[in-house]
């Protein structure tokens, strides 16, 4: 049985539609992202999930249990780290973690949380005093100190420097270790890419795709390009002969090439036999990016 069931979730904002019907369900033990621009009710989505807002029309199930109706069975089951979320200013790391502990019925050890999130040099800091990236940590370790079956975490590298953001990532991944379901909620494709097992990417309150990211890549134009100096002069057609090869051209020192398959291993092979090196080499291949325009017809943006 999946963890998260979403049937035809509707929810509107006085005339404005955020989500038209989505369906999409989660399996145990994944890493599930929900990936679009901003606006296009990646937050609305989540929340109806987690129970935080009534839908308008659809069912969800999570754990088995109606998000809305069955919240106080769920409440404990579940850990939430919300886009925007706020502590009284005088409160420290170790005092909200003890307080949110409380709550749950079977807490995780939240000394073990503040090592593992790095906030141990800030165990006695006031929430006022964290930086961003702290805010950030303790958020996410407030969402899983209930030992969560599922963590729904909604923008959590926003704000963070790309290293931050990188340990974050690592982070998450020890999650899911844990046999714990995640729930990402991001924009960046990048994020999505590294981390998520699949992923729904939703525009203007429409799912238009699901699937693993290199499912989605796969979809899109399988072109690659190679862009090469080559050591010694070459011999165009030695390159041009192969299945693999759509288009071969020129720039000043530099080979351009365009084809499919396993075009870098077939050309590199020739090379090789030819004792030509492939100075300055770079390969582009489709990414996250492409596959958003090739589905949705217009370039990501937030
Ligand atoms: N409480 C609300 N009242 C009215 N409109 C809302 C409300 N919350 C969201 N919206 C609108 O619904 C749409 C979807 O918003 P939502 O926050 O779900 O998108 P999102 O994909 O999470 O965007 P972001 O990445 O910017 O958080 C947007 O047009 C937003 O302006």
């Amino acid at each position: 049985m999946p963890v998260i069931e979403v049937n035809q979730l509707h929810k509107e904002y006085g005339d404005h539609v955020a989500v038209d019907d989505v369906s999409f369900s989660v399996e145990k033990g994944e890493i599930f992202g929900i990936l679009g621009p901003n606006g296009a009710g990646k937050t609305t989505t989540v929340e109806c999930v987690e129970g935080l807002r009534k839908p308008d029309g659809g069912t969800i199930r999570v754990l088995g249990f109606d998000p809305v109706k069955d919240r106080r069975k769920l409440v404990t089951r579940i850990g939430v780290q919300l886009q925007e979320s706020h502590l009284p200013e005088r409160i420290k790391v170790w005092e909200a973690l003890d307080l949110y502990s409380a709550f749950y019925p079977n807490p995780a050890n939240w000394e073990e949380l503040i090592d593992e999130w790095g906030l141990a040099e800030k165990r006695d800091t006031y929430f006022s005093k964290l930086s961003g990236g702290q805010k950030q940590r303790l958020f996410i370790a407030l969402a899983l100190v209930g030992n969560p079956e599922v963590a729904f975490l909604d923008e959590l590298t926003t704000g963070l420097d790309p290293q931050a953001r990188r340990d974050t990532w690592e982070l998450i991944e020890n999650i899911r270790s844990k046999g714990v379901t995640v729930v990402l909620v991001t924009h960046f494709m990048e994020e999505a890419e590294r981390l998520c097992d699949r992923l729904a990417i939703i525009d203007r309150g429409k799912v238009v795709a699901i699937d693993s990211p290199a499912g989605l890549v796969s979809r899109v134009d399988a072109t690659q390009r190679m862009r090469f100096k080559p050591s010694i002069p070459l011999d165009d057609k030695m390159l041009t002969d192969l299945p693999e090869v759509v288009s071969l051209t020129h720039n000043g020192p530099h080979v351009l090439i365009t084809g499919t398959g396993n075009l870098v291993q077939a050309v590199a092979s020739v090379l090789a036999r030819n004792q030509i090196l492939a100075e300055e080499l770079r390969v582009d291949q489709s990414s996250l990016d492409d596959a958003f325009v090739a589905l949705t017809g217009r370039k990501f943006q937030n």
